[in-house]
């Protein structure tokens, strides 16, 4: 069995090691332009030149979980798309987002800057009832983060595109419950999966339904920089309707640094680092699908390209 492994942006050398290890007997090459037709992919934002030099591909196994960068390419139509499946990702997602979520609600964003006057400046404590919580994406993330938040009991919502039934929180799905979703909603947490239906899907509009339509809501975007239209962002912190957002994933990445977003005082910026691929953990599950996929058994996390997730 031959296997290929093309990582923009990442070094492919520990992946290669680990996948040999893990699959004796396999053949584990980097590509470069003119490798042999290979059975599996291994990759992270292929070119397309190497979708069109690997027509043969049986299984391309993505080393992140969304899979918006590799569906814009033209892939092998018999190839399974495969993406990673938590592989020690949610975890993660749910310490990041508790972690954004608890600065906002208990103010500690303030009580730094007090710190760092000297300031001894005492807050009313807030009632969490005041704060609902709208998870939008109920996936293999999704779901992780917001049973996580539900620990610190707040009242939670979640949105999907398929209806749900999740112990703890007030399911919505679909188009026709979005508006009762985000009126329910104050924390608004982001983990879609990038696709032509949620494409500038937080905008002027829908940020402005959040909290009833009171000012005060609040974003965390966590899923692709594209979900946001980000010019609408700065005018509703401004205008008071949002009272912050803290953002991990942005249109442009690394994010400019003339960018807005990075000195606006109610914005957080972080890396695109609120989940990071672990690379053992990935290596292992995707050596299992590709045995899996080898004896002709279903394997889980298979993308369908007409979906887009
Ligand atoms: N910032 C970072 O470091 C990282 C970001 N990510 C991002 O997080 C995203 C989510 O990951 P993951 O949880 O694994 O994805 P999943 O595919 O497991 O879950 C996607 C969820 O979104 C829902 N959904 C999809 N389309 C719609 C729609 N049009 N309307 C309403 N709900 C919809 C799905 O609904 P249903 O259940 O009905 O299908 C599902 O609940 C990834 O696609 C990626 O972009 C991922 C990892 C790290
Ligand atoms: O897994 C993903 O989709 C990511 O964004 C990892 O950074």
């Amino acid at each position: 069995m031959r296997i290929t492994v093309c990582l923009t942006d990442n070094r492919p050398d520990a992946w290669i090691e680990g996948l040999r290890a893990a699959l004796p007997g396999a053949d584990v090459q980097n590509w470069t332009p003119g490798t042999p037709q290979a059975d599996h992919a291994v990759v992270w934002s292929p070119p397309q030149a190497f979708m069109d030099e690997q027509p043969g591909l049986l299984g391309i196994f993505n080393i992140g979980a969304g899979v918006d960068a590799l569906l814009k390419l033209r892939l092998p139509p018999q190839a399974l798309v495969v993406r990673l499946d938590d592989a020690g990702m949610s975890v993660q997602m749910a310490e990041y987002v508790c972690h954004a979520l608890i600065r906002h609600f208990r103010e500690f964003d303030a009580y730094e800057a007090d710190a760092r006057e000297g300031r001894w400046g005492f807050r009313k404590p807030r009632e969490r009832e005041d704060f609902p919580v709208g998870v939008m994406g109920l996936g293999v993330l999704g779901e992780r983060v917001a049973k996580a938040i539900a620990q610190f009991e707040f009242p939670i919502n979640g949105w999907s595109r398929s209806p749900k039934t999740i112990e703890g929180l007030r399911c919505f799905a679909g188009e026709g419950e979005f508006d009762a979703f985000l009126g329910a909603t104050r924390v608004l947490v982001n983990l879609l999966p990038l696709t032509e239906s949620t494409r500038g899907i937080l905008n002027r509009q829908t940020l402005s339904r959040l909290n009833g339509g009171k000012p005060g809501g609040y974003l965390i975007n966590v899923a692709r920089g594209a979900h946001l239209v980000e010019g609408d962002l700065i005018p509703l912190l401004d205008g008071g309707q949002l009272a912050g957002a803290t953002l991990d994933v942005f249109e442009v990445e690394p994010l400019p640094a003339e960018h807005p977003f990075w000195r606006h005082p109610k914005i957080t910026v972080t890396p695109h680092g609120s989940a990071r691929t672990v690379r053992g953990a990935s290596v292992a599950q995707i050596a299992r699908k590709i045995l899996a996929i080898e004896r002709g058994e279903p394997v889980a996390g298979v993308v369908d390209p007409k979906r887009g997730y």
